[in-house]
This record gives structure tokens, C-alpha cells and sequence, in this order.
């Protein structure tokens, strides 16, 4: 197509430009300084650098009717702004560009040339010396800059309120100081930065930590599933991954349905379910969750619908769930009854507290009695994740579950599965069958009954 004049008139400045461009190496304009690798105590003063960027003059007046249609071409780097002002120039301001989109005049295309036309723009662009620093660069291109050639840089961290948490690799803890650092830096609302040192799982599931950056203060809040908790995520365990399968298992509960959650952390399953108008028993072993679990129902008012116990997951199970169980025994009405849900997510063990509901409760059921439905975590390095947990929990159960739900919940390593099993609890393992004679018939062969439940297969959270 014909240009108009005055955009032909400048085609050759734009050519020189492109020149210019070319001569650079693309992958090394925004790119950090060579001298940064390898810098173990960061030094922002190293990022300093000058490239060269492309640059148009536009009257003061129209400059902001016309970068909403140049926004495709504009540079765009972290703290960087686009227009500056030219100290010689009264009228104009200098809008800077993407030196990888114009490289000349034919970079513009037809809606650019018919834009500039009306607003008696003359695209004359120009060289611009461009100071880069530390703040304009993005923390991936710093940490590869940093870190040995060739290494996997991983800037990825689990966000815990103000704390990112870090699982950094053998290889990048030369460079932990560094890492969180820049870190920081990079991600607003993210004031310390730490990172897991021990490799077992403690009792309380919670990390042992080191704060590579920031403030120590490690009492944080959250938000789950429109929940604030509180807690010390030193001294507790929490996960910000397990926010869809806590709302999924809140999802079975209905106002006035009874939970017992036997590991119950810092109340994730225990508080949305109160203010679900359930009737809750939650338990911890770790003084520290139980003092936060208190916290949080206090938090979120519901002190008054939780009742908060710190005592091991079998004694839990064998007081205050089989007295609890008993009081829900004789219900009037079939519509009065409640649901029982009973969480048991300590998922590396969890399935071998089952057997505490063996023979847990002495005396036939009555034809009311409610049996309660059991969400056992698990995790699994198993060909057949969902198999293996349904056959451990048998085991430990003494009977074979002909009908239960199984919900793969997440990856959490590579070849390793979190699994969830859901299941009325069987009242041949739940009740002591007594003989002819009167004794325990504690030897004989169980099998289950049917429990209607809702079954998802294979579905998975991240
Ligand atoms: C994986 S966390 C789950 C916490 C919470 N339910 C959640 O979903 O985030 C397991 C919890 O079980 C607690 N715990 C560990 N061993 C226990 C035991 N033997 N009895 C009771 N609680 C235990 C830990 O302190 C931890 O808070």
C-alpha cells in the first residue's frame, strides 16, 4: 500500500534502527550482566546496565489517546516506565518501545500508519540509551543469571500468608541467600522467605525451616475456601494445596451433621464445617495446632459448635468418638438424624489407626443407629494408588469394603499419590458380636455392607 508521506520520509530511520537491533545478540538485551553468576551475597548495584532501545516522540496532549492502541508495541519490563519526559522538549514525551517488535517502520502495520496519520503523529524513531537495574529485571531471568550454566532454577515456592516456602535443591543452596532474596524482592506481600531443612516427616507434620530472607516472624494468616486461620507455620502443619479437598469433604456435610476430625491440624475441615452449623469434635496431638485450632474457632466464632481435644488419634477414637457414637445411638425421627463424618488426613499413617474402630462398641446396634461415614487419607507409591489404600485399609479394618469411594487427591511427589478412601464404617467392625455363649466372637470372618456413597473416581486437585 501507499505510506503517506511523512511515514515514507522516516522508513529509513526506522532501517537504520533495525540495524542497530540486529547487531544486538536478543537473547543477551535483557539479559543480566555476565559478572552476576555465580554471586553468592547479591549485589543489586551488579545489574546496572545500558542497552539501547527504539523510541518515539508524541505530543504531550495525545500521548494518552494513543497508548492504548500502541500497548502491543511498547517495552515492557518489571518497574519500567514507558513514557518519560524529554528535559529539552516542552511539547513531546518519549515513548519507549519493544526492541524485539520494532525493528523498523515496517514493524508498524497499516492500523499503526492510519493512527499515527490522524493524531499528525511523524513516527520518527530514534535510538534511546535505557539504564536497566536490578529493580527492571524479572526474578527467573536474575536467578539464571545467578546460578551455574546449565543448572535447574527453580523460583517456585508455596505461598503460607506472608511467607514463601522453599524446598530448594542441593545444588541451589550455595546460593539460598540469594535466591530468597530475590524472592522477596520480586513478590509483594512476601516478607520472609524459608526454606524446609529436614527431609523426614516429624510426628506433627509441620517443616524445620531456615529463613534465608526477611523477617522471622513465622505467625501468619491465611484464606482458605473464604476461612481465615491463623497459626505459627513453624510449629504447625499446613498445606495451601489442600484448600479443594477440604471444601470437598465439606461438601458432603449438611447443617447439623456431626464431624470428627481425628487429626485436625489447625482446623481447615473443623472450622468450615461449624460454620456449617455441624456439630464438631476435632483433635490434635500437637499442643502448638490445638492452641491454633482454639484460635481459629474463636476467630470465626464458632467456638461455641467445635469442641477441641489434644490427645492421640487412637484415644481420641476410643473416648470421645465411641461415647459421641453412642449418644447418637437412639435418633426419634429418621429425618432428626444427622450424618457422622469422621477425617482422618495424616495420610502416612492414618490408615493404620483404623483398627481402633474395632469392636469399639460393645453392644448390638439398634436398628437407628447411625454408622458413621470414615475419609481416611493415604499416601501410595503403588502401580494402582486407589487399590493399594482400599486394600491397607481392610487390612486394618479386618473386613474387605465392598462399597466405598476412592479420590485421588494429589501428586505429591514424582510416583507418589495422595489418596483419599471414603466409607460408611462397617457395623460388623464397629460392634462386638457376642457368641451363643455370650463371649466376643472376635475371631469370625467380617464382610461389609453396602454404603451409599458418592463415588469419584480418579479425580484429582491440584
Ligand atoms: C497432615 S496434618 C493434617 C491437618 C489438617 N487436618 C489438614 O487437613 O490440613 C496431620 C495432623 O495430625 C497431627 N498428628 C500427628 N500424629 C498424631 C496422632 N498420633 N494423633 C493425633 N494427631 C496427630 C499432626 O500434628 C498434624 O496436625
Amino acid at each position: 500500500h501507499q505510506l503517506p508521506p511523512t511515514i515514507s520520509a522516516t522508513r529509513s530511520c526506522f532501517s537504520a534502527m533495525a540495524e542497530m537491533q540486529d547487531s544486538h545478540n536478543e537473547m543477551e538485551l535483557y539479559s543480566p550482566n555476565p559478572e552476576v553468576r555465580g554471586m553468592t551475597c547479591l549485589n543489586r548495584d551488579a545489574f546496572d546496565k545500558t542497552i539501547h532501545v527504539p523510541v518515539i516522540k508524541i505530543k504531550k496532549e495525545i500521548i494518552n489517546r494513543l497508548m492504548k492502541s500502541l500497548k502491543h508495541r511498547l517495552i515492557q519490563r518489571p518497574s519500567l516506565k514507558r513514557v518519560i519526559e524529554d528535559p529539552k522538549d516542552d511539547v513531546n514525551k518519549l515513548v519507549l518501545l519493544d526492541p524485539y517488535k520494532v525493528k523498523s517502520i515496517d514493524s508498524f502495520d497499516e492500523s499503526d500508519h492510519v493512527l499515527f496519520k490522524q493524531f499528525d503523529v511523524n513516527p520518527q524513531v530514534s535510538q534511546y540509551e535505557l539504564q536497566l537495574t536490578y529493580e527492571n529485571f524479572k526474578c527467573e531471568e536474575i536467578l539464571r543469571a545467578v546460578l551455574p550454566k546449565g543448572q535447574d532454577v527453580t523460583s517456585g515456592f508455596s505461598r503460607v500468608g506472608h511467607i514463601a516456602h522453599m524446598n530448594l535443591r542441593d545444588h541451589q543452596l550455595p546460593y539460598k541467600n540469594v535466591i530468597g532474596q530475590v524472592i522477596l524482592d520480586k513478590n509483594p506481600g512476601i516478607t520472609s522467605v524459608v526454606n524446609k531443612t529436614n527431609t523426614i516427616d516429624s510426628t506433627y507434620r509441620n517443616f524445620q525451616m531456615e529463613v534465608l530472607a526477611g523477617e522471622e516472624n513465622m505467625i501468619t494468616k491465611v484464606k482458605e475456601n473464604y476461612v481465615t486461620y491463623e497459626f505459627d507455620f513453624s510449629k504447625v502443619y499446613w498445606n495451601p494445596r489442600l484448600g479443594t479437598e477440604h471444601n470437598r469433604i465439606i461438601g458432603f456435610l449438611k447443617a447439623r451433621d456431626v464431624l470428627f476430625d481425628v487429626f485436625a491440624g489447625v482446623g481447615p475441615f473443623a472450622v468450615p464445617a461449624a460454620k456449617k452449623n455441624c456439630t464438631v469434635y476435632a483433635n490434635d496431638l500437637n499442643p502448638e495446632s490445638y492452641k491454633w485450632l482454639l484460635h481459629n474457632c474463636k476467630l470465626n466464632k464458632v467456638e461455641k459448635r467445635v469442641q477441641a481435644f489434644n490427645t492421640d488419634g487412637r484415644d481420641f477414637i476410643k473416648t470421645t468418638i465411641k461415647k459421641e457414637l453412642l449418644k447418637y445411638a437412639d435418633m426419634p425421627s429418621a429425618e432428626e438424624k444427622p450424618s457422622l463424618h469422621i477425617a482422618m488426613n495424616l495420610p502416612a499413617l492414618a490408615v493404620e489407626f483404623l483398627d481402633a474402630f474395632k469392636n469399639l462398641l460393645e453392644e448390638e446396634p439398634c436398628n437407628s443407629f447411625i454408622l458413621p461415614t470414615i475419609h481416611c487419607y493415604s499416601f501410595s507409591k503403588d502401580d494402582d494408588p486407589l487399590q493399594d489404600v482400599k486394600a491397607r485399609a481392610e487390612s486394618f479394618l479386618g473386613t474387605t469394603l465392598e462399597d466405598c469411594s476412592m479420590h485421588l487427591v494429589r501428586n505429591v511427589a514424582p510416583n507418589k499419590e495422595m489418596v483419599c478412601i471414603s466409607f460408611k464404617l462397617p457395623s460388623s467392625v464397629l460392634f462386638q458380636r457376642l457368641s451363643d455363649t455370650g463371649e466376643p466372637e472376635s475371631k469370625r470372618p467380617r464382610t461389609a455392607e453396602a454404603f451409599p456413597l458418592p463415588h469419584v473416581q480418579q479425580s484429582r486437585n491440584s
